[in-house]
């Protein structure tokens, strides 16, 4: 039995995320995502609460044959035990999967494995730009799994990225 751990702030979960976890699925029987920066929302760059990225995972990735859990992690001050953090919220895991380099290094000098994959069409499939689209009232849809659009129209997402997009304090 193998588990792997893939980590991002899915600001929204997106077709890019969506592909390296079909992807991860293959390799891996069971799969903990966890939801980074926890605990930020409501500014440009982390809109959406962690349980709102909960609902967007957690139903985007029925649709794999794969067991998932979603772990809300915190942000720390401190990089350097930042991997015994992640640690501690998180069912064990043998294999860490990031295209992060500050992650994949914190991770390699705790001696986790790191998988890296292929960026996957990331001149579209970027949590920015997917953003900057929502603000500016163009397509965004086609971006993320359906089960995304669904969520952020539930929680009404359009309305709260443009608000906080306007008030150029949350503008982070
Ligand atoms: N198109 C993609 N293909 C493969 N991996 C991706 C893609 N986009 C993001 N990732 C990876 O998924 C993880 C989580 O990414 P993250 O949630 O920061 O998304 P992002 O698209 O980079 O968002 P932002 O632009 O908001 O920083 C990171 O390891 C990132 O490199
Ligand atoms: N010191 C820390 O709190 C620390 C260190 C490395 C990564 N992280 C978090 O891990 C996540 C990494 O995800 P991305 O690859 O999407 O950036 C982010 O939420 C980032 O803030 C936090």
């Amino acid at each position: 039995m193998t588990r792997g751990f893939y980590i991002g702030r899915f600001q929204p979960y997106h077709n890019g995320h969506h592909t390296m976890v079909e992807r991860i699925a293959d390799e891996v029987d069971e799969l903990v995502l966890g939801i980074g920066s926890a605990g930020d929302s409501h500014s440009t760059r982390n809109p959406f609460t962690a349980g709102e990225r909960i609902m967007m995972l957690t139903k985007a990735v029925q649709e794999f044959d794969i067991t998932t859990y979603a772990v809300p992690i915190e942000d720390l001050d401190r990089n350097s035990v930042w991997v015994s953090h992640v640690q501690s919220m998180s069912p064990d895991f043998d294999v860490a999967y990031s295209n992060n380099p500050l992650v994949i290094q914190l991770f390699r000098e705790a001696n986790v494995e790191v998988r890296q994959s292929p960026m996957f069409k990331r001149e579209i499939l970027e949590g920015t730009a997917v953003r900057k689209r929502m603000i500016e009232d163009e397509n965004w849809q086609s971006r993320v799994p359906d089960a995304v659009v669904d969520v952020i129209d539930e929680i009404d997402g359009i309305k709260r990225i443009q608000m906080v997009a306007d008030d150029d304090s949350n503008g982070r």
